[in-house]
């Protein structure tokens, strides 16, 4: 049998070796199709390898009736469509350490050259003037460098800027206290990150979360002159917020690799004489492309010869037979750690999750990969999935441990997740009812009842009489509907908490509202 491989992106000769030594592969080259040529000749393909040119669109998956894997020579997968690939049931990997040396070091070249406005001063030379009075710059060093998004290339950024004798301060919602010691950085919030810095720099994926992190108000709170970059995906920070920001002066300097829409078309940005840019060059260095092409081809051909990969993306791996008697807490599992993540504004340290009742018999492993799931995608999006879950948490400093028992205390099986942060340790537990659906019993040392999915506010309060009105008053003046409502208390008169599950989500402005009522002492939304 041959397996064809379709390349659609310029990968480094050297780096598909692997793919030339295997046996019965058939490899296709061809990286000037238009996304329409593509699509007429992806048919009949088993793989596709691209870099970040190649658009893998829910249409073109539609129309590779053949395609089992598509690997990525590189990190950000956002160029694939990962819910239609997984919906069809291809794999997809890339290459997640191969290039982030080059990215780091793309980027302090980038603070570099801003800094000391090399390429402005290169062009006014090119034309022949002898300028030397209109390119004073600053020196990096006991400057403040800002980090957000300390993953592998933030956290490789860092580590140079050191050696710059720059000062880093970081953020990133998987970074405790104890591993930014470590570290040898700062660390604080992103605003903290965004006041002090003097130069910020972003290395987060573009998710929902990020899209547009750095706008108008983050530009509002940072310091006079600051200086920014992002080597990482466009869209993160709003390109029409930083225009403004260096018109204004707010902004004495930008360095962009990414743009929100590449190929560029929108050359605004670069009418600023404050801005210099590269067109998404971070990984592109021989050894990079190398290293990517190298570590997708070796998935690609084990995927091939083997059935297994290394760096999936999205692969679901449960064994059928476990799959038959878990899969229904799957979604369970899943919800919990999304409800519990929604529920902490901290650091994830340890993860317990306890197995009670017949599920406590079961290997369960799967079950506690998709609870992390839905704890980790709030911050690391469409990337993580059952398969990589606990390798990315491990990697992030989170212990995760499982507890079993049969005993399971009036429920025929329970399920609780327990998150310990530098706060404190917060759970939630959840069970499905006969032929009802899943259930979360219980938050904290708190009894409830709560289906865990739509719209919820956890509200702690004190137990006085007249809050839960007060509550349901303000939220029908607000317009927002309360489905269900549930009410837990530790001692009369004590600490108490509702649960209230609303049709729509609160405003912002609703939620202060009901923050500000006498007796309440917190309200946190969730969203599932
Ligand atoms: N310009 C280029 O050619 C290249 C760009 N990249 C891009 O760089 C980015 C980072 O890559 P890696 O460091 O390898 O990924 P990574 O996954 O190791 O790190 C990303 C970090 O961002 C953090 N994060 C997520 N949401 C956040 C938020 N709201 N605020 C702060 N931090 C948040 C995550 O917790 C994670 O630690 C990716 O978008 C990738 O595509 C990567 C290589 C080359
Ligand atoms: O393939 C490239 O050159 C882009 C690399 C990149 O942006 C990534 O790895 O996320």
């Amino acid at each position: 049998m041959t397996f064809h491989i379709l390349i659609s992106d310029p990968l480094s000769e050297d780096g598909i070796y692997p793919l030339r030594q295997a046996n019965g592969v058939n490899i296709v080259m061809e990286t000037n199709l238009t996304p329409e040529q593509l699509a007429d000749r992806i048919d009949g393909f088993d793989a596709l390898i691209v870099r970040s040119q190649t658009q893998v669109t829910r249409e073109l998956i539609e129309k590779a009736s053949n395609l089992k894997i598509i690997g990525r020579a590189g990190v950000g997968v956002d160029n694939i469509d990962l819910e239609a690939a997984t919906e069809y049931g291809i794999i997809v990997v890339n290459a997640p350490d191969g290039n982030t040396n080059s990215a780091a070091e793309h980027t302090m070249a980038m603070i570099m050259s801003m800094a000391r406005k090399i390429p402005q001063a290169f062009h006014a030379l090119r034309n022949q003037q002898w300028d030397r009075k209109s390119f004073v710059g600053v020196e990096l060093k006991n400057k403040t460098l800002g980090v957000v998004g300390f993953g592998r290339i933030g956290q490789e950024v860092a580590a140079r800027a050191k050696g710059q004798r720059m000062n880093v301060i970081a953020y990133d919602p998987f970074l405790t206290a104890e591993r930014a010691e470590k570290l040898g950085v700062d660390f604080g919030s992103v605003e903290d990150v965004l006041k002090v810095a003097d130069f910020v720099t972003v290395h987060t994926p573009l998710l929902k979360e990020t899209k547009h992190l750095i706008n108008k108000q983050a530009f509002e709170i940072m310091k006079d002159g600051v200086q920014i970059v992002n080597c990482a995906r466009g869209g993160i920070i709003d390109e029409n917020a930083l225009y403004d920001a260096v018109k204004s002066g707010k902004v004495a300097g930008a360095a962009l690799d990414v743009f929100e829409q590449e190929p560029m078309v929108d050359f605004r940005l670069l009418d600023l004489p404050e801005v210099i840019a590269t067109p998404h060059l971070g990984a592109s260095t021989f050894e990079a492309q190398e290293s990517v092409a190298v570590d997708v081809s070796m998935d690609v051909v084990s995927y091939f010869t083997t059935g297994t990969v290394r760096n999936s993306v999205n692969l679901p791996s449960v064994p059928k037979e476990i799959m038959k008697k878990i899969e229904p807490y799957f979604d369970l599992s899943e919800r919990l750690g999304t409800f519990l993540t929604d529920l902490i504004d901290a650091t994830a340290e340890e993860v317990t999750v306890r197995y009670a009742g017949e599920l406590a018999n079961m290997d369960v492993r799967p079950l506690t990969r998709n609870m992390l799931k839905g704890m980790l995608k709030r911050h690391l999006g469409k990337q993580v999935n059952n398969v990589n879950a606990l390798y990315l948490a491990n990697q992030k400093g989170i212990v995760v441990t499982e507890q079993k028992t049969t005993e399971s205390k009036g429920f025929t099986n329970l399920i609780t997740v327990e998150i310990k942060t530098a706060e404190g340790i917060r759970k939630a537990a959840g069970t499905l009812l006969n032929g009802q659906g899943a259930r979360i019993v219980k938050v904290d040392d708190y009894l409830v009842d709560v289906v865990p999915e739509g719209h919820l506010l956890y509200v702690r309060h004190n137990d006085r009489p007249g809050v839960i009105g007060r509550v349901g008053t303000l939220l029908g003046q607000e317009n927002v509907n309360i489905a269900t409502m549930q009410v837990g208390r530790s001692i009369v008169g004590g600490d108490a908490i509702m649960m209230l599950s609303i049709d729509k989500p609160a405003e912002t402005s609703s939620l202060e509202q009901l923050g500000n009522l006498e007796e309440i002492q917190g309200v946190t939304p969730i969203n599932l």
